[in-house]
């Protein structure tokens, strides 16, 4: 808001930090705080007096003494986080600060204590409010520069939206998921941000909104795919679970306040113990969630009524241009009401990995480009370490290779992505070492579960479970593929030298 006033100029604004833009703060009236981002302290009270602490120092410095030297480099890091920056930044009331040649008035009023910056008041003197617009225009500037490519990520503390973090984006090839199923919900995602879709919603009178559901067991990926998307998007992601919101006032604020252009993200729908319950009476999925949510509201007394969550999603204080995803470990629990068209427009089941997932997942894992992304000689002296007793795929046909042995051995439908992931972080820069203990890994994962069910159901399922794990036989023996490959190699290798001394 800019406000022109006969002598003065002045505009309110809460979003953008201003420590970029303004050359100097004259005041003697400041908070002092390592909570705030870092990167950014405001101008101290006196130019003479260091900001404490430094900046992080480059990565590729940070991993280059790490590899050369890890002992050395957790000193440094332990020193230089104890040694936070202190930023420093205007407290409450008025302040004068300089930008460019023109004195500003700043006034700040609100809560200190969190990241926020409060309602910050600034006012030029003069009939000219270019300065204030000027001032405002780079610190946009400077806002896109830093975060510009990053994914904004937004949680909901009570019923208000807090910026959490910002986080480069997720690459999408990084989620095991049908290339076919990626495909259509991109494509779904672009056509709704089209122009021309939003003027065809408006045309025909009904609600620019879109909403997606996100199904299947835990650890398959929902999550991961929603940050994904708003990477791809460069959307602004806000996460909000609903048994963190105090009321349903606060959950419709929530909605009303979200900016046309984002993604919202409701964890965990069917968790969420909904106090009522509007499945038509009669047939059996609608009985089935009318008795679920009956007893998870039994349970969990949530304070958020299926009407009200409806209302937020689709009533009239509900903003428009935003992308609803909701996700949950169990369809079949979900009010039909929640998940009709116009509330769901589409839903994407997850599922355990199969057999050819875990041949993608694998690959990606072990993929060359990802583990030599570097220029630094200690980090290629340091993988080289790491693997030096073993010979690493060079080559990403040779990783598909492999790839292949170590799904031949993951049962189809057995274990999620996550628990796949947990195990092959066990060996980061060995995948020989995956590949071998690999059914080793399946037991203890199907043990451990007959564990967790109890004794009964152990003695119910002992038969199962002493079973040999069908896919265990590789062929060709693991060894025998890495002689294979050694000599392909040596032979391709010869190859090529022979042809070089012909070209000399
Ligand atoms: N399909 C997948 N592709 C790549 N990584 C995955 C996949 N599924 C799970 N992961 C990995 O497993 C971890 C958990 O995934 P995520 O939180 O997305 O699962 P989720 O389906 O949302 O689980 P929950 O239902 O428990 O919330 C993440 O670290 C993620 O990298």
């Amino acid at each position: 808001m800019i406000q022109h006033m006969t002598r003065a100029s002045s505009v309110t604004k809460t979003t953008y930090n201003l420590a970029h833009d303004v050359d100097k703060i004259y005041s003697t009236s400041f908070v002092a705080s390592r909570n705030g981002p870092p990167a950014l302290p405001w101008t101290g009270p006196s130019d003479d007096e260091p900001i404490l602490g430094a900046q992080d120092e480059d990565e590729e410095d940070g991993l280059s003494l790490a590899a050369r030297d890890f002992d050395a480099y957790w000193v440094k890091r332990i020193a230089r986080d104890k040694s936070r920056p202190i930023a420093y930044s205007p407290g409450n009331g008025s302040h004068y600060v300089k930008f460019g040649r023109s004195f500003l008035k700043l006034r700040r009023k609100g809560d200190l204590s969190g990241l926020g910056l409060g309602n910050i008041r600034l006012t030029c003197l003069g009939r000219d409010g270019g300065v204030l617009k000027r001032l405002l225009t780079e610190a946009q500037i400077a806002y896109l520069e830093r975060d510009g490519k990053q994914t904004s990520i937004f949680r909901n503390q009570q019923s208000e939206w807090v910026q959490s973090t910002s986080r480069p984006p997720r690459d999408l090839a990084t989620i095991v998921l049908a290339d076919v199923q990626k495909k259509v919900i991109i494509e779904d995602i672009k056509e709704y941000l089209h122009p021309l879709t939003k003027k065809w919603y408006r045309d025909h009178a009904i609600p620019y909104r879109r909403g997606y559901l996100l199904s299947g067991p835990p650890g398959t990926g929902k999550t991961s795919l929603c940050f994904a998307l708003a990477g791809f998007f460069q959307l602004p992601l806000y996460i909000a679970s609903l048994s963190s919101i105090p009321d349903e006032s606060g959950l419709s604020e929530l909605f009303a306040v979200l900016p046309e252009r984002s993604m919202i993200l409701l964890e965990d729908v069917d968790a969420a113990g909904i106090t009522d319950i509007r499945a038509p009476v009669g047939d059996a999925a609608s009985e089935a969630a009318r008795k679920s949510a009956e007893h998870r509201h039994k349970e969990k007394e949530s304070r958020i009524s299926l009407s009200a969550l409806l209302n937020a999603i689709d009533g009239i204080l509900s903003g428009e241009g935003r992308i609803l995803l909701m996700t949950t470990n169990h369809v079949e629990q979900l009010d039909p009401a929640l998940s009709r068209p116009g509330r769901i427009d589409m839903t994407v089941h997850f599922e355990n990995i199969t057999t050819k997932s875990a041949m993608e997942y694998f690959q990606t894992f072990y993929s060359t480009t990802a583990t030599f992304n570097t220029t630094s000689e200690s980090i290629k002296k340091y993988q080289a370490r790491k693997l030096s007793s073993f010979d690493y795929p060079e080559t990403e046909e040779e990783v598909a290779q492999l790839a292949r042995i170590f799904a031949k051995k993951i049962p189809n439908g057995e274990f999620s992505p996550a628990e796949l992931q947990g195990y092959l972080l066990l060996h980061k820069y060995r995948p020989d070492k995956a590949i071998l203990g690999a059914e080793q890994w399946i037991k203890e994962v199907r043990l451990d579960r007959k564990l967790k069910m109890g004794p009964m159901a152990a003695t119910e399922k002992s038969e199962e479970l002493v079973e040999p794990v069908e896919t265990i036989e590789v062929t060709p023996p693991y060894e025998e593929d890495v002689r294979q490959r050694r000599s392909t190699r040596a032979r391709s290798k010869s190859v090529k030298s022979r042809s070089r001394r012909k070209a000399v």
